[in-house]
């Protein structure tokens, strides 16, 4: 279970004020697929990086009693000067892996072929995401967080990608975020919409996306 309790995260550039979460309260229940949908710019990656604990709430706090893993598909999770295996290497000491096994593992499932032993930075983002999801599936988290990866890869990959994350959701859950209503359908069983700040949640993927579409074609209207 993750408890987001009174969570409060601004942002503060040029005198411009940027408020992505205003005191939010919610709770994240254990194994539960959840797509977090939001319009462009609402906070969903902002928020999945506070959870993760990669970027510091502005007051409130994140509880878990669980591990949560660090953002999937979001570049800042790889070390750019390293390669993907040193990347990969990297991660499994600190999670204590088996680092030759994970190496295995990532590079076979990321199919980067040269490019695993590459620096990151010379990576599309494509490549990133492929390294970054393939990492995390090969380590066992209670809660994943995956920001846009079905973008990555054609479609054969994404129908690995998709296999791999049903099996890991048989005994972990997700924060999920994707623009695609189809993903969202495929992978998440609950669903949460971030607005204005504020976070309302539902058992049901289907009614988030009631909600979340309501959203947009208001947005369309203004
Ligand atoms: N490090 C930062 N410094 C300042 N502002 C930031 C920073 N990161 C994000 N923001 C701002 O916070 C807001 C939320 O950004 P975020 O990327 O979390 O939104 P998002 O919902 O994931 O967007 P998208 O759907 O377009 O990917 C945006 O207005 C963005 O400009």
């Amino acid at each position: 279970m993750i408890v987001l309790r009174d969570l409060t995260k601004v942002f503060e550039i040029n005198g411009i004020t940027k408020v992505v979460a205003n005191r939010i309260n919610a709770v994240f229940p254990t194994g539960v697929s959840v797509g977090l949908l939001g319009r462009n710019g609402a906070g969903k990656s902002t928020l999945l990086k506070v959870i993760a604990g990669t970027s510091a709430p502005t007051s409130g706090e994140v509880l878990s009693d669980g591990n949560i893993s660090f953002p999937v598909g979001l570049a800042s999770s790889m070390h750019p000067d390293m390669t993907g295996a040193q990347n990969t290497r990297f991660v499994a000491r600190i999670y204590g892996a088996d680092t030759e096994e994970m190496s295995r593992y990532v590079a076979r499932f990321s199919e980067l072929g040269e490019h695993f032993h590459l620096p990151v930075r010379t990576y599309s983002s494509g490549m990133r995401s492929r390294l970054s999801f393939g990492i995390n599936m090969a380590l066992q988290f209670d809660t994943y967080l995956i920001d846009e990866i079905t973008a990555a890869g054609d479609a054969a990959f994404r129908e690995k990608s998709k296999k791999v994350f049903r099996a890991r959701m048989e005994k972990s859950g997700a924060i999920f975020v994707s623009h695609s209503m189809q993903t969202m359908r495929d992978m998440c069983e609950a669903g949460a919409v971030l607005e204005h700040g504020q976070l309302t949640y539902y058992d049901d993927i289907e009614d988030a996306i009631a909600h979340h579409e309501e959203n947009m074609v208001l947005k369309q209207r203004a």
